[in-house]
């Protein structure tokens, strides 16, 4: 949750620091966005490996890889701020899993069908 200090940023306004347009390098982790510029060298892995992700989402990336406790203690000391909340990974999913929730079976299978189907219609057409 967002708390009242908080700066909240659009993707749009991430993007911006990819280390190209703007020297600062800024990832989002799991709606969090950090920047970490300053860890680029410190990296074991390489300063590329973050800097695929500048201006981006690297919660798969990170995680993919697997990062120990501390990685991820050090990636907090590097937070300034959230996603817009209407931008957030997680909102888009719950609205699509809410859409498949609702389905209704409303025939009982002893009934017979009350009408006759298009295909068996044609059919007796045809054969007059
Ligand atoms: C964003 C995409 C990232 C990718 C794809 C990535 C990938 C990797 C890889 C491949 C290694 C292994 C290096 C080796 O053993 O040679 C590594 C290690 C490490 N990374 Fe990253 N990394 C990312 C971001 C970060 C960030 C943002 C931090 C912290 C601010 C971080 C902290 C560490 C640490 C501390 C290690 C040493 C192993 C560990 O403690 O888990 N990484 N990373």
């Amino acid at each position: 949750m967002a708390g009242q200090d908080t700066k909240l940023y659009s993707l749009e306004e991430v993007k911006k620091h990819n280390g190209t347009d703007d020297p600062r390098v800024w990832i989002i982790y799991k709606d969090s966005v950090y920047d970490v510029t300053d860890y680029l060298e410190e990296h074991p892995g390489g300063g590329d490996l973050i800097t695929e992700f500048a201006g981006l989402d690297a919660t798969k990336g990170f995680d993919d890889f697997g990062h120990s406790s501390d990685a991820k203690k050090q990636l907090k000391s590097f937070k300034i701020g959230e996603v817009v909340e209407e931008e957030r990974a997680g909102k888009a999913k719950k609205k699509t899993e809410k859409k498949s929730a609702t389905v209704t079976i409303t025939d009982s299978p002893t009934k017979k069908p009350q009408t006759r189907s298009c295909i068996s219609i044609v059919t007796c057409g045809l054969c007059g």
